[in-house]
C-alpha cells in the first residue's frame, strides 16, 4: 500500500481560485474588496513566512489589506489601542494578530480584545465556544483547512476513530472539535500521554501537530489510515519538514499530506476564505 497525497496546495489553489471569482463578483455589484489587517509584532522567523505568503495570496485575489510591522518593543497597551481602530473600521472585516507576541503581552488579553465578528483566526472563545457547541461561526484556519482536504477523500468520517497529537488552543484542540462534530470518535495525545505509540496504531485518522521533526514513524500508523501532518519544522540544514516521517509512514497509510504543500497552504486559504465570509455578511 502506497498512500495517495493529499495535495494541499493544489486544493488551496482550488480554493483561492473560487474566492477571487467571489471578490469579482462582489466589485461587479459595487460593493467593496474585503479588508484583512494583519498586526506583526517583533520578528518571529516562522511568522514571517506566514505573512509573507498571506499578503501574496491576498494581493493575488484583490482583498484590500492592512499592515502593521511593529516593533518587538511595542506595549500591550499599544497593540490594544490598534485593535480598538480596527475593530471600528468599517473597511476591514478580518483582522489576525500573529502568533506568538513577545513575552510582556499577554496574548489572551490581545485575542479577547479582536471584535469575534472580525477574528478570522478563529481564536476568540467566543468563536472557540461556537465550534465546542457545533454552531461554528468563525472557524480556526488550519483545523478548517484539515476538514477540507479530508472532504476530499471521499472518505466517510462519521463513526471513524481520530486521533489528535498536540493540544494546543490554535490547533489540537479546535481539531479535535472539529473531528468530533464530524461524528468521529476523538482521542486527544499531549507531551504526557503514555504508551503514544498505542493510540495512533488505532488512529483511522491521525492528525499530528506536535512541532517535532519526523516524530511519528511508519510502524505508528494503522494499515490504510489517513495521515495529516502539520509540523513545520525547519533543519539545520534549511530543510522543511513535518511532524511525520514522510516516506515510512507513506508506505502504511491510505493518503497522507506532504509538508510542504499538505496543510500550509490550506491554512492560507482558509484565512481568505473567513475574511471574503465575513466581508459576505456586510452591507457595503
Ligand atoms: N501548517 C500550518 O498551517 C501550521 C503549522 N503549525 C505547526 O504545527 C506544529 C504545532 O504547532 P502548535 O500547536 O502551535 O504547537 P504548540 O507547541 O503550542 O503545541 C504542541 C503540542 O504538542 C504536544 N507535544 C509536544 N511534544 C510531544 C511529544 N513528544 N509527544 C506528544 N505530544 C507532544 C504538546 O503537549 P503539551 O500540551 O503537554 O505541552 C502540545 O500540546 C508546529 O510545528 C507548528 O509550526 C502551527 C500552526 C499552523
Ligand atoms: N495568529 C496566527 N494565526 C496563524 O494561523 C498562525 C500564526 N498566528 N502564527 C504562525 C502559525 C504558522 N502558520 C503557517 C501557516 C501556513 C504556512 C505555509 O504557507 N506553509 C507552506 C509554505 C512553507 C514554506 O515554504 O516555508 C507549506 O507548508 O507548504 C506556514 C505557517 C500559521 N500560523
Ligand atoms: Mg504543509
Amino acid at each position: 500500500m502506497t498512500a495517495k497525497i493529499l495535495d494541499g496546495k493544489a486544493v488551496a489553489a482550488e480554493l483561492r481560485e473560487h474566492i477571487a471569482q467571489r471578490v469579482q463578483q462582489r466589485l461587479a455589484q459595487g460593493l467593496r474588496a474585503p479588508g484583512l489587517a494583519v498586526v506583526l509584532v517583533g520578528q518571529n522567523p516562522a511568522s514571517l513566512v506566514y505573512v509573507r505568503n498571506k499578503r501574496k495570496a491576498c494581493e493575488q485575489l484583490g482583498f484590500v489589506t492592512k499592515d502593521y510591522d511593529l516593533p518587538a518593543t511595542t506595549t500591550q497597551t499599544e497593540l490594544l489601542t490598534i485593535l480598538d481602530s480596527l475593530n471600528a473600521d468599517s473597511n476591514i472585516d478580518g483582522i489576525l494578530v500573529q502568533l506568538p507576541l513577545p513575552a510582556h503581552i499577554d496574548p489572551n488579553v490581545i485575542i479577547e480584545h479582536i471584535a469575534p465578528h472580525k477574528d478570522v483566526d478563529g481564536f476568540h472563545p467566543y468563536n472557540i465556544g461556537r465550534l465546542a457547541l457545533k454552531m461554528p461561526l468563525l472557524r480556526p484556519c488550519t483545523p478548517k483547512g484539515v476538514m477540507t482536504l479530508l472532504a476530499k477523500t471521499g472518505v466517510e468520517l462519521a463513526g471513524l476513530h481520530a486521533v489528535v497529537i498536540g493540544q494546543s488552543n490554535i490547533v489540537g484542540r479546535p481539531m479535535a472539535l472539529e473531528l468530533l462534530a464530524a461524528r468521529c470518535t476523538v482521542t486527544i495525545c499531549h507531551s504526557r500521554t503514555r504508551d503514544l505509540i498505542n493510540q495512533t496504531r488505532q488512529a483511522d485518522v491521525l492528525v499530528v501537530a506536535v512541532g517535532q521533526a519526523e516524530l511519528v514513524k511508519g510502524d505508528w500508523i494503522k494499515p490504510d489510515a489517513i495521515v495529516i501532518d502539520v509540523g513545520m519544522n525547519r533543519l539545520d540544514n534549511g530543510k522543511l519538514v513535518g511532524d511525520v516521517a514522510f516516506a515510512t509512514c507513506q508506505a502504511h497509510a491510505s493518503w497522507i499530506t506532504p509538508v510542504p504543500g499538505g496543510v500550509g497552504p490550506m491554512t492560507i486559504a482558509s484565512l481568505l476564505e473567513n475574511t471574503l465570509e465575513v466581508a459576505e455578511l456586510s452591507k457595503t
